[in-house]
């Protein structure tokens, strides 16, 4: 068996990370989704262990000594981990796992998981991310203006990304994030890593041989 492809989907604050991922994790059900932790307080409708696991500093602090995320951030005054154990566990059963998570984070995923797929959500203008965070309307003014700052120095790292994808239109980026897993599916098929071996294994006169 395969194991499953760990997705690792970035971008800057209210380009529609969220919004995308949910979008796509309707069309692909058996896409899982990974819950993080958060010391933020939840939103209006947030569900503890649907959106977030909700934590305080010190269960986040817990969690972060007893070694249970596989990466953690501050990000504008709270903090956000992935549980590592989740993560784990879904790819050795060969099942696709899709991380939500801003850029420090996916940077320190990269260091662990070399082999992830890093897709960076970009918006189609600077001008349109403010609309849509502003748009939200889920945070005061000082937390917009902090996260479109923070939000144009992510995307100064945009290079560290195996891939950009622009969300001008929620199913638009859902296809395009959906070839690409379709790609990087082919790219692992394990039968392509075998037949590569036994090519490797003939020798030269072997290989002369058999044309
Ligand atoms: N393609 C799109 N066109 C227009 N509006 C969009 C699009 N994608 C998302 N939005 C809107 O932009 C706002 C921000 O989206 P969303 O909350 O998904 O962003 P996010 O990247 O997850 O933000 P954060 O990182 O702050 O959690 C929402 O109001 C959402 O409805
Ligand atoms: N490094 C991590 N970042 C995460 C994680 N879960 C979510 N996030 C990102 O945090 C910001 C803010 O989220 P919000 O829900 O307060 O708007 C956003 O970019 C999320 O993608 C995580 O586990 N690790």
């Amino acid at each position: 068996m395969n194991r499953g492809l760990l997705i690792v989907l970035s971008g800057p604050s209210g380009v529609g990370k969220g919004t995308v991922c949910s979008a796509l994790r309707g069309k692909q059900p058996e896409l899982i989704y990974s819950v993080s932790a958060t010391t933020r307080p939840p939103r209006e409708g947030e569900r503890d262990g649907v959106n977030y696991f909700f934590k305080s500093r010190e269960q986040f602090q817990d969690m972060i000594r007893n070694d249970a995320l596989l990466e953690y951030a501050e990000y504008v005054g709270n903090f956000y981990g992935t549980p590592r154990d989740f993560v784990e566990k879904t790819l050795d059963e060969g099942k696709d796992i899709i991380l939500e998570i801003e850029v420090q984070g996916a940077l320190k995923v990269k260091e662990k998981f070399p082999e992830g797929v890093f897709i960076f959500l970009l918006p189609p203008s600077l001008g349109e991310l403010k609309q849509r965070i502003v748009g939200r309307g889920t945070e005061s003014q000082a937390t917009i203006e902090h996260r479109l700052s923070v939000a144009v120095e992510e995307m100064n790292l945009l290079y560290h990304y195996d891939y950009a994808v622009v969300n001008d239109d929620v199913d638009s980026a859902c296809a395009r994030i959906g070839a690409i897993m379709t790609a990087e599916h082919c790219k692992r098929e394990r039968f392509l890593h075998e037949l590569f071996q036994e090519l490797n294994d003939l020798t030269p006169a072997q290989n002369a041989r058999e044309r």
